[in-house]
């Protein structure tokens, strides 16, 4: 407990204080969430270059594990991407936690994270968060992704693990996004437009969030 909250609640006053103070002091979570290429990372730049946050990309903490020569899980989290599968777990929360504790920030967007119920509930105690949900159909989707393969060189921009990933995201990671719904927690916005229209919709619906 800091100083400040110690001063306040053994006089039976401020305890009020003492939570509100230490509710704003938690770090602060947004969970990007959306189909694989609806355009998280797109809209993620934005935000960051406009806002305080600190952005951590699980996929892209995935590939610089696997792309580390020492790496004793390269190889196994290269078949999971390719699979279009959920690499385990503890793999994917170590990097995020180790990520999020070396930032030394206080305010993050985490994008394509929690893409499984079991991981949602692993982050349970994360207090104050919500979702920012981008939604986009899949032809729009399998568009972006075959164009963005003729450049990005990733393992699983082709057609072969874009149908997987897509199933992985229906069956397994699309619960998550009505899981956090039940609990009044997202912010739906639709993909279907220019990057600068969606983001304005996107900051919108952040600012209301950050009040
Ligand atoms: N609103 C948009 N309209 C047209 N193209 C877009 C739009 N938003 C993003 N793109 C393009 O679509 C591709 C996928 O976008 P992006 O990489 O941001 O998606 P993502 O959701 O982060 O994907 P993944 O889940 O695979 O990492 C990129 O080539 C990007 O330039
Ligand atoms: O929490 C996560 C996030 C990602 N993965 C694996 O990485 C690829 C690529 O993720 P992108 O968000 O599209 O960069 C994804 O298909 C999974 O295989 C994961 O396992 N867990």
């Amino acid at each position: 407990m800091n100083r400040f909250a110690k001063i306040l609640i053994p006089g039976g006053l401020g305890i009020g204080a003492y939570y509100y103070y230490q509710s704003r002091n938690q770090d602060q979570v947004v969970f990007v969430l959306g189909g694989p290429g609806a355009g998280k990372g797109t809209q993620c730049a934005n935000l960051v270059r406009d806002y305080n946050f600190t952005h951590l990309s699980a996929g892209d903490l995935l590939r610089e594990e696997r792309n580390r020569k020492d790496s004793s899980v390269g190889q196994l989290i290269n078949t999971y991407i390719a699979e279009g599968k959920i690499v385990p777990m503890e793999i994917t929360i170590g990097l995020l936690k180790e990520a999020m504790k070396k930032s030394g920030s206080h305010r993050f967007l985490i994008d394509g994270f929690p893409r499984a119920l079991d991981q949602a509930q692993e982050f349970e105690k994360q207090a104050r968060k919500f979702v920012l949900f981008f939604d986009c159909p899949e032809q729009e989707m399998l568009h972006r992704l075959l164009k963005r393969g003729e450049t990005s060189g990733r393992v699983d921009d082709n057609i072969e693990s874009i149908k997987k990933r897509f199933r992985t995201f229906r069956e397994t990671s699309y619960p998550v996004v009505e899981y956090y719904e039940k609990q009044g927690k997202v912010e739906r916005v639709s993909c279907l437009d220019t990057v600068e229209k969606v983001y304005e919709n996107t900051r919108r619906v952040v600012e209301k969030q950050l009040k």
